[in-house]
């Protein structure tokens, strides 16, 4: 293949202190690719979605998003440190849904979706309103837009998390282990949203996830990432069925058969 990565990292490095957490990572997703990360706790995989969200900064190496430097501005030749106004407008190219759904309690549905559209894009409270209708009913959500968070169940608020992500029309979504944090019968419904945006929408997804069963249907490609390098990458029937790497085999093994 030799188009444009929507989403290079090129020679990353993120350290906490003394603990290096991704080692030199070398990392591509096409545009349009759907591409799960598994692997051990600790591994990296959520400083990867975080790093791409602007949340959590770089300490070596290049990231582009759409071939443009994610935390550096290009001067001349010179890549420099990037200021707040270059990583705001590039975070709009991103939508995250996080593990916590993060919604605003003290606001309804529909202004926790249009929220940010309105101060940041500058949508009129019409655009904005009808841009919520149409994200609820994607969501399957179309009739509870007057709740509160509170009166949700954990899947519906993901669901609306999946919304409020996409109300910005970014063209890359994030997933940071979307049902982590739910009860296991309402993991489906979630789930279900998620295959059906990746089946009707042109969006680059990147998803970390538990779920093996969802990231086998799901992905283009599966990422086993072990020490903040990818270990081993391939079509999710390759590294299911036939790892290459004993890290790889002996992790999927304790997922797939947690009771032994
Ligand atoms: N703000 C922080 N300060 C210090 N250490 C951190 C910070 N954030 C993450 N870490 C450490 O970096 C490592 C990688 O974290 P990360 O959340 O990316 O792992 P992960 O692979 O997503 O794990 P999990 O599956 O448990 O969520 C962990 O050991 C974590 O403790």
């Amino acid at each position: 293949m030799s188009r444009e990565p929507i989403i290079r990292f090129d020679r990353v490095s993120k350290r906490f202190g003394d603990f290096t957490v991704l080692d030199n990572l070398d990392f591509e997703v096409q545009p349009n690719e759907k591409v799960t990360i598994i692997g051990p706790s600790g591994s990296g995989k959520s400083t990867v979605l975080r790093i791409l969200m602007t949340l959590e900064p770089i300490n070596d190496g290049v990231v582009y998003v759409g071939g443009d430097p994610l935390w550096h501005e290009q001067r001349g030749d010179q890549l420099t440190p990037a200021r707040e106004a270059h990583l705001r407008r590039m975070r709009e190219r991103l939508g995250m849904v996080f593990q916590q759904f993060n919604l605003f309690p003290h606001m309804t549905v529909r202004r926790n979706l249009t929220e940010a559209p309105r101060r940041v894009l500058g949508l009129s409270r019409a655009e904005a309103n009808e841009r919520a209708a149409e994200l609820l009913e994607l969501v399957n959500l179309g009739n509870q837009a007057d709740k509160y968070p509170g009166q949700l169940s954990g899947g519906q608020q993901q669901r609306v998390g999946i919304a409020r992500a996409l109300m910005m029309r970014p063209s890359i979504m994030l997933f940071d282990e979307p049902t982590s944090a739910l009860d296991p019968e309402l993991v489906g419904e979630v789930l279900k949203v998620i295959r059906q945006l990746a089946d009707t929408h042109d969006l680059t997804m990147l998803m970390v996830t538990h779920e093996m069963h969802f990231a086998r249907q799901i992905s283009d490609r599966v990422c086993f990432f072990d020490q903040g390098r990818i270990l081993e990458q391939g079509p999710p029937e390759e590294i299911f069925s036939a790892p290459r790497e004993a890290r790889t085999r002996e992790f999927l093994h304790a997922v797939l058969n947690p009771d032994e």
